[in-house]
């Protein structure tokens, strides 16, 4: 007998995470989409947004208490950083099996919180139904140093350039075309969240350095590590091959990767390998579609899990 499909909603749906997330419900054989929030869009239908989507349902304006009143199975919280708890204690209280994912920054730092990023982290899992998503430059980070993580001399300095998509759709300087084209703007130089966030997981100092540039998806993370002894590049490459050759979603490669071949796609790349001549330099280039395994399809990754389902499933190749 065919397994009943479990129930999600997604909170922000308007957005640009929000999107990508209704195309991968729409394929994926155990997830049936039963609500999607937005105040802006509120009474339209789903499909007049989504080409992916052929179903009759239509956007909410939703609060907590509505949210919490749907009883879905999954919510996938894709909300601004800092309005997820209301969300969160509505769920908490009326159905607390509810499998609940949240996008934001808002739970990465609480350690009752599963944090999902698979490749590094699929063996951590307890079975919480919380789980916070991580960043988008911060997988992009995370998946760079891990593999050197043990061999690291001093904080790894990260210089970060994302397309504007990174930035939501609440319009800002960093998401405005005009203020872009011909431009690299630089932003929260010390201390951006994502530096943060990689510090506290990785459990080690890190030194992040964001940029927005004119295009719209995907972003470049390059990552200079200063090691306690000198490597040799197949020796840096062996690490990087054994950390990531059995993951369908990073793709380890021998030149620097580049951003134009990664938008719409759903795995990582991860190249480049420059040695300093004394061999205790090391400069690693990762790539990523922001919104994908930045976002949704790491999102997805975290939901396959919990159904027990592969944890491929609805990811295309
Ligand atoms: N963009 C990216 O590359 C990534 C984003 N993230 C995180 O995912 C989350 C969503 O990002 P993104 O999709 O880009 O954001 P967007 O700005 O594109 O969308 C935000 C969504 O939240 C809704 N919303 C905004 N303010 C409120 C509010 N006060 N109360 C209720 N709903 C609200 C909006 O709809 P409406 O106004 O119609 O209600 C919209 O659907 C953020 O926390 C972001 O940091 C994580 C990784 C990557
Ligand atoms: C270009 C741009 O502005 N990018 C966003 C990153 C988006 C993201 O992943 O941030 P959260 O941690 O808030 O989920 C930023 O730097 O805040």
């Amino acid at each position: 007998m065919a397994q009943q499909k479990k129930s999600i909603g997604i909170v922000g749906a308007r957005g640009h995470t929000g999107a990508e997330l209704i195309r991968l419900i729409a394929a994926h054989p155990m997830l049936e989409l039963a609500f999607v929030s937005s105040r802006e869009l509120d009474g339209q239908r789903v499909g007049e947004h989504s080409d992916a989507y052929a179903g009759e349902l239509r956007y909410e304006n939703l609060d907590a208490a509505a949210v919490a009143a749907k009883r879905a199975d999954v919510v996938i919280l894709a909300l601004p950083n800092g309005k997820a708890a209301p969300y969160v204690e509505a769920i908490d209280r009326a159905t607390p099996d509810t499998l609940i994912v949240d996008l934001s920054a808002d739970y990465r730092f609480d350690k009752a919180w599963y944090y999902g990023l698979p490749e590094l982290t699929r063996e951590k899992w307890r079975g919480e139904k919380r789980i916070s998503n991580p960043g988008c430059y911060a997988t992009a980070m995370e998946l760079s140093i891990a593999p050197l993580k043990d061999l690291l001399a001093a904080p790894p300095v990260c210089f970060g350039v994302s397309g504007y998509s990174g930035a939501g759709t609440t319009p800002s300087d960093k998401n405005d075309p005009e203020k872009l084209r011909d431009n690299l703007m630089p932003y929260a130089l010390t201390g951006h969240t994502h530096e943060k966030e990689v510090s506290f997981q990785l459990g080690l100092p890190v030194e992040f350095m964001p940029h927005v540039a004119p295009h719209f998806r995907g972003l470049t993370v390059t990552t200079n590590l200063y090691l306690a002894r000198p490597l040799k590049r197949e020796d840096v490459l062996a690490r990087f091959h054994q950390a990531y050759d059995g993951e369908k979603l990073v793709t380890v490669l021998d030149e620097a990767p580049w951003v134009s071949r990664i938008a719409h796609r759903h795995h990582a790349e991860i190249g480049g390998f420059a040695l300093s001549a004394d061999g205790r330099r090391v400069v690693v280039v990762a790539t990523l579609d922001n919104l994908l395994k930045g976002a949704a399809t790491q999102a997805m990754q975290n939901i396959n899990r919990v159904l027990g389902v592969d944890e491929y499933t609805a990811i295309p190749a």
